[in-house]
């Protein structure tokens, strides 16, 4: 049975209010643990989908890749609902060819798409790459990736209509990693897609820009343990480009939906 939702804003969040004054509210929902938040969140998740196809005919969905989504992706992909009126991209891309063991393209064919959610129409941020490693990519050819990516993702009807975040130790989402190079075009552009190359982690990356993360109809995140619980609790405390989820957190243009397990 899930506890009730429990509507967190700044104040409640141990925080004074002059420090987050420009902070809009997001929803605390505390989960018993993992499974649990898996199983809720995929039946809240397909409501929402459902829901924005029988509103516009169709579903823009984001996710993001990483480990903790695996439990979720497997409760999703046994929803029944119109899943070929879905169509599933990426909040961010590791620069790798697909089928490597690093790409979350990979992971979300794998894990997302298949069952009920094989039918739902796959957006890839790239098809090909250039052979050698992203790291040795100059950045003049990141742009031309980036270009790229928009080209193929201008057509999606946005805004998305369902965003599923993680979120990393740093205070990285998507792939907005503090202090990478790339990060301030990231935080700022017009564009669907920048690059990001993180110090912190592997491979160059393709992002999902936060004003299109921003401007997300409906933004979950699912967050386990204590390192993410204390993470998020700073990151409550004030919008900072040192913590990019506190940027999602206080400028969403819809209260973001932060499920914490244990
Ligand atoms: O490409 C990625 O890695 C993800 O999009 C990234 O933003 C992820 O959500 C966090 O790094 C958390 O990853 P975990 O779920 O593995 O902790």
């Amino acid at each position: 049975m899930m506890q009730p939702v429990t509507p967190l804003v700044p104040s409640q969040a141990g925080v004074t209010a002059g420090t987050a004054a420009d902070a809009s509210p997001w929803l605390l929902r505390p989960c018993q643990d993992t499974a649990q938040q898996a199983r809720e969140l995929a039946l809240e998740l397909a409501d929402r989908l459902r829901a924005a196809i029988d509103a516009r005919g169709q579903a823009l969905l984001a996710v993001s890749g990483g480990k903790s989504p695996l439990a979720l992706f497997a409760e999703l992909r046994r929803q029944e609902l119109a899943w070929d009126r879905v169509t599933v991209l990426l909040a961010d891309e590791r620069c790798v060819p697909d089928g490597h063991p690093d790409s979350n393209g990979t992971l979300v064919r794998e894990q997302l798409l298949q069952e009920c959610a094989a039918a739902a129409r796959w957006q890839p941020f790239f098809t090909t790459l250039p052979s050698q490693p992203s790291s040795d990519w100059s950045e003049a050819e990141l742009d031309c990736l980036a270009d790229s990516a928009n080209q193929q993702l201008a057509a999606l009807p946005w805004p998305l209509d369902l965003l599923v975040l993680g979120m990393g130790e740093d205070a990285h989402t998507a792939s907005l990693f503090p202090a990478a190079p790339g990060l301030a075009r990231a935080l700022e552009s017009e564009q669907r897609v920048a690059w990001v190359r993180p110090a912190t982690a592997p491979h160059a990356r393709l992002t999902l820009t936060l004003p299109t993360l921003l401007a997300a109809r409906a933004i979950y995140l699912p967050l386990s343990g204590e390192r993410k619980r204390a993470v998020f609790d700073q990151a409550c405390r004030a919008a900072s480009a040192e913590a990019p989820i506190s940027l999602v957190l206080h400028r969403a243009l819809q209260p973001v939906q932060v499920w914490l397990a244990p």
